[in-house]
């Protein structure tokens, strides 16, 4: 436990619910604090933070007509304890979190057509879903810091070094949300060249001393293994107290299950037909698998969901995961074929991630199936009724022997046939090509005026396949993950035969007017977690040094 854990020195549990202490999805590391699970990111095991609980919410529906910073803090308070984050301070980080939205309701709900309803997530400062978590992350960041480094100067401050990896979006929320922040630095890994335009001018433009962009030769995933890797270095992340933005940190699913509620109670307000109580299915555009685990979350708490619908593009693992009960990567093409890559110190990975018109979930692995997959191995032990530690353990040893079949064979499974019903008891899934997302894109622009970004398309595309299984009497909530203007190419693509369709005036914020324009600073890094490790020891010694 750490220092920072509680502030006036109380027993831990005195004070906190279990579902305000935190394990390790691989089983060595349990009783933590919110605190430690959130400056710490990955746990020391390789695994995954989660609560040891989920809490029901037994009065959910009494939030029905809650602003969303009320409603956020009635879920966070949930998982963290009062003894950590005393209730006026948590509500003033949430309250300057969602402060620099720039939609009233932070995350609002339109009608689309027939019985989908479009939950726009794109009205932070980088356009994104991202910033919700983000700019969360980045003040409660600040707020452990603040207090871990009272009366302390300098190398004796507690400085957190943020190592994060992007397909574009996270990177931008990351660097908007700890921009300029004392005590922290971010080093952003991107691929080179495979994110979008808008997207690089977002992060490389942010010249803040503390704002390290790092473009990788390679795809997202080598950024992600580059990432784990320097985590699983005990003497880097020991001497530069390395922490995590990505959805691998628990504050980031935490923060996203808030729209759930907030969406569902915002249809219930805005239609007449439906009730709170009644059940409702969420499409959910999926590549880490971190936005829809919250979805599970919410379910889990008592928000009252059908089924979970995950959307993937060609990068498929997930989709063929439910359809199988099998979780492989697989080469589809590039170097995989003739034998994959081989990366000093870190596992060798297939290049067989496929180039999409929603690169953002150009993903071969997600991250965040690890913490569904203890959740469904929980469940599979509990079967056996022997006593809760003894089922926890028994999860967190399938789970590291999925992962290392994961890493040393490329796969496991099938996986055993109850846990597959279980899976699919909570989540549906549809796979939408290139072609259908333009399809979608041109579609919804025709039959209801509305322009969407790729990668929202892919969940329109898969939320009209639910309908049609589902009924007409099942509203569906797709989430629009990203602002179109982010995906020029794609969007101008679907469109451009539209006479009436103008980019400039039609779509494009004017935020973005003149990014392309502005300095940049980027440094180019061979796909080689030593490398990495070398280049970020270097900047960081430059940067505490700076006076
Ligand atoms: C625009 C956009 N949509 C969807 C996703 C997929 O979300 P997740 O990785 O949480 O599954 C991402 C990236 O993660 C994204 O940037
Ligand atoms: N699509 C993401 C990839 C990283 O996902 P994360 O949710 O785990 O941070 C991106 O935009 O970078």
């Amino acid at each position: 436990m750490s220092n920072g854990d509680i502030p006036n020195g109380a027993s831990p549990h005195a004070t906190h619910t279990p579902s305000q202490r935190y394990l390790s999805t691989r089983g060595d590391d349990s009783d933590l604090s919110f605190e430690d699970v959130v400056l710490k990111g990955l746990a020391s095991d390789g695994g995954l933070y989660i609560p040891e609980e989920i809490p029901v919410a037994s009065d959910w529906q009494s939030w029905k007509d809650l602003p969303f910073v009320d409603l956020a803090y009635n879920v966070l308070s949930l998982y963290i304890s009062p003894a950590e984050i005393p209730a006026p301070d948590l509500k003033d980080i949430i309250r300057r979190s969602y402060s620099t939205f720039r939609a009233q309701d932070v995350t609002p709900l339109v009608h689309l057509q027939g019985n989908i309803h479009l939950l726009e997530l794109f009205h932070g400062p980088t356009f994104a879903f991202k910033d919700v978590a983000l700019q969360f992350l980045g003040n409660l960041f600040e707020y452990f810091l603040v207090r871990r480094n009272e009366g302390k100067t300098g190398r004796d401050r507690y400085h957190l070094t943020v190592v994060g990896a992007t397909s574009g979006d996270t990177g931008s929320a990351a660097i908007y949300g700890l921009r300029g922040k004392k005590d922290v630095s971010v080093f952003m890994l991107h691929p080179k060249g495979r994110v979008s335009p808008i997207q690089e001018a977002q992060m490389t433009t942010v010249l803040d001393a503390n704002v390290h962009n790092l473009a990788i030769t390679g795809n997202f995933d080598n950024c992600q293994d580059i990432v784990k890797a320097l985590f699983a270095d005990r003497d880097i992340n020991s001497t530069l107290k390395l922490g995590a933005v990505n959805s691998i940190n628990w504050a980031r699913i935490l923060a996203q299950t808030v729209y759930y509620f907030y969406s569902y109670f915002s249809l219930a307000r805005q239609s007449e037909s439906f009730k709170v109580g009644d059940k409702v299915r969420f499409v959910v555009p999926s590549g880490n698998f971190g936005d829809v685990l919250a979805g599970y979350f919410a379910k889990r708490m008592g928000l009252p969901i059908d089924k979970l619908v995950i959307a993937t593009n060609e990068n498929d693992i997930l989709d063929r995961f439910w359809k199988t009960g099998r979780y492989e990567k697989k080469a589809t093409h590039g170097p995989a074929a003739e034998g994959g890559l081989e990366c000093d110190g870190v596992k060798a990975h297939e290049d067989g991630v496929k180039e999409t018109l929603s690169p953002a979930m150009d993903i071969l692995v997600s991250s965040n199936f690890e913490r569904l997959l203890w959740f469904l191995a929980y469940k599979f032990a509990a079967g056996t009724k022997m006593d809760d530690e003894w089922i926890k353990r028994q999860a967190g040893q399938e789970v590291s022997s999925w992962l290392k079949d994961l890493k040393t064979k490329g796969g496991f499974g099938p996986v055993y046939k109850d846990v597959l019903k279980e899976a699919r008891e909570d989540f549906e899934s549809e796979r939408v090509t290139d072609q259908e997302t333009l399809d979608a894109i041109k579609r919804l622009y025709k039959e209801a005026d509305y322009i969407l970004d790729p990668h929202t398309a892919v969940g329109i595309e898969a939320a009209s396949r639910s309908v049609k299984r589902a009924g007409p009497g099942m509203p569906h909530i797709a989430l629009s993950t990203a602002h179109p203007a982010k995906f020029a190419g794609a969007v101008t693509l679907a469109l451009k035969d539209e006479p009436s369709f103008q980019f400039d005036e039609k779509v494009l914020p004017r935020e973005f007017v003149g990014l392309d324009q502005k300095e940049r600073r980027v440094k180019d890094v061979a796909n080689d977690w030593k490398a990495v490790r070398e280049l970020v020891k270097k900047e960081i010694e430059e940067e505490l040094s700076l006076p």
